[in-house]
């Protein structure tokens, strides 16, 4: 089966640099007239294709441009130019900090959440109690998220995303989410989402070891572009010795 679930083609992504602010410049009223660009290119016109049932994972030092190509291909980002196909498969992303409304309870947030992610009002229902469950945050569910801690935030945020099954999979290092038993947990959960053959996955994480165990492929991302796709192990020993 040689069906195409991700296609990204001369991807490019830039954000706006916004104009430093300086509280002494203000005071003494020097107004420095802003030099060079007012954008920034954090991916800088990439190509690959990802086959369906296949786990991809995205390595690069910090800054490379992992997390903006995550969110490009979560649709949360733009392209600015090139495109990014999905096929017409269901996409999630997993990820911390992103996309509650905290002034709501977390359980209000997980049917919010469900229906962004194109899932009906009944499906999400049947599957409310267990994404509470799998949660761990217990009466803390009908809180406002915005009294939660960041580890319930993110508790609440991958059990959404893991119980809530979609096609496409983006998750973004948070293969660490929570303490050491949700750790754990998570991990198995993954684990297990994954294993279908069926679905799709890009996983960000600096985690090696955990993406050269997990992943069918890697894309080393270097200042927006790509060093290096393929094979696991090649890639990431390239990059190890790259990291030295
Ligand atoms: N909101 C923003 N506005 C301007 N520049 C940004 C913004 N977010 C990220 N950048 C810049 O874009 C580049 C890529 O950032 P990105 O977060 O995608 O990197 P990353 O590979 O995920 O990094 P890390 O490993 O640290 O999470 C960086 O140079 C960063 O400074």
């Amino acid at each position: 089966m040689n069906e195409i679930a991700i296609t990204v083609k001369d991807l490019v992504v830039r954000y706006r640099k916004l104009n430093k602010f300086s509280i002494k410049k203000q005071l003494l009223k020097k107004h420095q007239r802003d030099k060079g660009p007012k954008t920034f290119e954090a991916i800088k016109g990439i190509s690959f294709e990802v086959p369906r049932g296949e786990i991809l994972g995205i390595i690069g030092k910090n800054g490379s441009g992992k997390s903006t190509l995550l969110r490009t291909l979560a649709g949360i980002f733009s392209a600015d130019e090139g495109e990014v196909d999905m096929h017409g498969y269901g996409v999630s992303l997993l990820s911390i900090g992103v996309g509650f409304q905290k002034e709501l309870s977390g359980r209000e947030n997980i049917y919010l959440s469900g229906m962004l992610l194109g899932f009906s009002e009944d499906e999400i229902k049947k599957k409310a109690d267990e994404i509470i469950e799998f949660s761990e945050l217990g009466d803390f569910v009908d809180a406002p998220v915005n009294t939660y801690s960041s580890g319930m935030h993110s508790k609440l945020a991958f059990s959404i995303s893991a119980i809530l099954e979609t096609d496409i999979m983006l998750v973004d290092e948070v293969l660490s989410v929570g303490d050491e038993r949700f750790k754990k947990k998570s991990y198995a959960k993954m684990k297990s989402l994954i294993s279908n053959k069926d679905r799709t996955v890009v996983i960000v994480s600096h985690s090696l070891g955990t993406l050269e165990n997990l992943c069918t492929s890697i894309l080393w991302l270097h200042e927006g572009e790509i060093k290096m796709i393929g094979e696991p192990k090649k890639v990431i020993a390239d990059y190890r010795e790259f990291m030295k």
